[in-house]
């Protein structure tokens, strides 16, 4: 259990180790403990860079209707946290996205560590902003980017916590994330992207199945509160013990209309609740940081070999601030402020 004695053993450690001026954070550390007398929500159960507080009680398994969509959402996952979101992107909007794709021009993808790259094959980029800053469109990417706009409010509304948007003062408003430009990926067949963590402070990755061809691996999906060696681990080892689970009876795969016989050598062990069958327009929504601001290993995902041509566009929500150095003093002041 989380306890206030395990509230107040964090809240000593950070403010002994950060380079804060002194006299402020005597200031913090006094609001904190008056925090702590007067607040039932726990800094160790109060996690901005995880699902809002709806979905954050939702029980692996169950799902959930928000009013203003006709989508539910499943939860597939608790640690790592993983939800799926029935029809998503409609089939127009689908293919308004691979048009304007096409239309701009794909490029190989690269990823940031290298540009020859090893960890993706086959695979080619093109990225859409939602707010045109470039402002020059043609009348396809004209109608992408309200896609790609809408994609990014309904995630947001969806699957980011209400305490990263903050009223500062009346009428004004103050977000602790931003929005990447939706990322639309093509993979050829034989196409992969092999065990990554999303990085760069990428804390929620939203993932639209655009033609129905699945494959998305998450090795670590449902290992719940019992601590495992991938808790301990660092990038390195995180990417060997991934490759140690077993597709099909360890963790959560995603298969579309490809089948898994396209996963999977043979039917032994399989478990039913391993696979999940995902049609175009569906989605998956994951969070890949701890409440800490460190990065969660058990997030690790990949894209098997797929067997046909994968199209998928993805929306990534950063916060540089509560993934950063400091990130648990400022997460203790927003729950201060919250
Ligand atoms: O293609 C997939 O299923 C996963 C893609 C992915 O992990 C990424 O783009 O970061
Ligand atoms: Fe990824």
């Amino acid at each position: 259990m989380k306890s206030r004695k395990s509230f107040l053993l964090h809240a000593t450690t950070c403010s002994r180790v950060a380079a804060f001026p002194t006299s402020r954070a005597a200031r913090r550390a006094h609001r904190l403990s008056n925090l702590l007398l007067s607040t039932s929500t726990s800094i160790d159960s109060f996690n901005p860079i995880g699902p809002p507080s709806i979905l954050s009680e939702l029980p692996v398994g169950e799902i959930f209707s928000p009013p203003s969509l006709h989508n539910p959402i499943t939860r597939l996952s608790q640690s790592p946290d993983l939800f799926y979101i029935k029809n998503f992107v409609s089939q127009v909007n689908r293919d308004v996205l691979i048009s304007a794709a096409c239309n701009q021009g794909m490029k190989a993808a690269g990823t940031r560590k290298s540009e020859s790259n090893t960890i993706r094959r086959n695979s080619y980029l093109a990225w859409i902003d939602p707010y045109n800053i470039m402002g020059e469109h043609d009348e396809t990417s004209g109608q992408a980017l309200d896609v790609a706009r809408e994609m990014v409010l309904q995630s947001q509304e969806l699957f980011v916590h209400e305490a990263m948007h903050k009223v500062i003062q009346e009428g004004g408003r103050m977000e602790y994330f931003f929005a990447e430009d939706v990322q639309i990926a093509k993979y050829d067949e034989g196409g992969r992207f092999d065990y990554h963590h999303d990085g760069y402070s990428r804390y929620l990755t939203v993932l639209v199945y655009l033609n129905g061809v699945g494959g998305t691996y998450f090795p670590f999906a449902n290992l719940g509160e019992v601590s495992h060696e991938i808790d301990i681990a660092t990038e390195e080892n995180a990417v060997d013990l991934a490759r140690k689970r077993q597709i099909g009876k360890d963790g959560i795969l995603l298969v579309g209309k490809e089948g898994v016989h396209s996963y999977l050598s043979s039917w032994d062990g399989l478990s039913s609740n391993s696979v999940i069958e995902v049609e175009a327009g569906d989605a998956i929504a994951f969070y890949s940081y701890k409440p800490t601001g460190e990065k969660d290993w058990r997030a690790v995902h990949c894209s098997l070999t797929v067997p046909e041509e994968k199209w998928i566009a993805t929306c990534w929500f950063r916060s540089d601030a509560l993934t950063g150095p400091f990130s648990y003093l400022k997460k203790s002041a927003l729950l201060e402020n919250s």
